[in-house]
């Protein structure tokens, strides 16, 4: 019997527990550029681990539809992940809490098209899931020598649907 998760607007609150959410809400940190531009000031918790360093790579991602059959989280953890949207389509972002080394339930969010995001190490999530072409992000996580992947996959999977 396949378990249904609704998805939910992505707010910062909700994302806490998981990662950083980054967008222009409230005013910026600082006025720059000859008062041209607003600085919304190192708004993500970057964590590349003791032997990674920082990568900044740029994916290209088929675009999926909902409702989203949800096969597989995975965590990383040796580092954080951020994704940054090379568009201002909205897309989805799937996280799950840790029970004992296995996600718990799933929730879904989908972002509003002027967001980006950033999962801490070790947070359970899905893979890049644009919903709309392009899928271009730019993708800010950990190089380094270990693998830095733990995959989940669900038997059966979620579906992932609107309210
Ligand atoms: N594998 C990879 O580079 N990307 C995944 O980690 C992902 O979360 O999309
Ligand atoms: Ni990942």
């Amino acid at each position: 019997m396949m378990q249904v998760v609704r998805t939910q607007a992505l707010t910062a609150t909700a994302f806490a527990p998981f990662g950083d959410v980054l967008d222009i809400d409230g005013a910026p940190d600082k006025i720059i550029n000859q008062g041209l531009c607003g600085r919304f000031h190192d708004r993500a918790k970057l964590d590349f681990g003791p032997e990674g360093r920082a990568g900044i790579s740029i994916f290209n991602a088929e675009p999926r539809a909902l409702p989203y059959a949800l096969n597989m989280v995975e965590r990383h953890p040796d580092g954080s992940q951020a994704f940054i949207p090379m568009h201002q389509h909205p897309f989805l972002v799937v996280v799950a809490p840790d029970a004992n080394g296995t996600p718990g339930t799933p929730l879904a969010f989908l972002t509003t098209g002027a967001q980006a995001i950033n999962f801490h190490r070790n947070t359970w999530h899905g893979v890049l899931t644009p919903l709309a072409t392009p899928g271009l992000f730019a993708v800010i996580d950990r190089i380094g020598p270990t693998p830095n992947l733990e995959e989940h996959w669900f038997t059966p999977p979620w579906e992932v649907r609107t309210p």
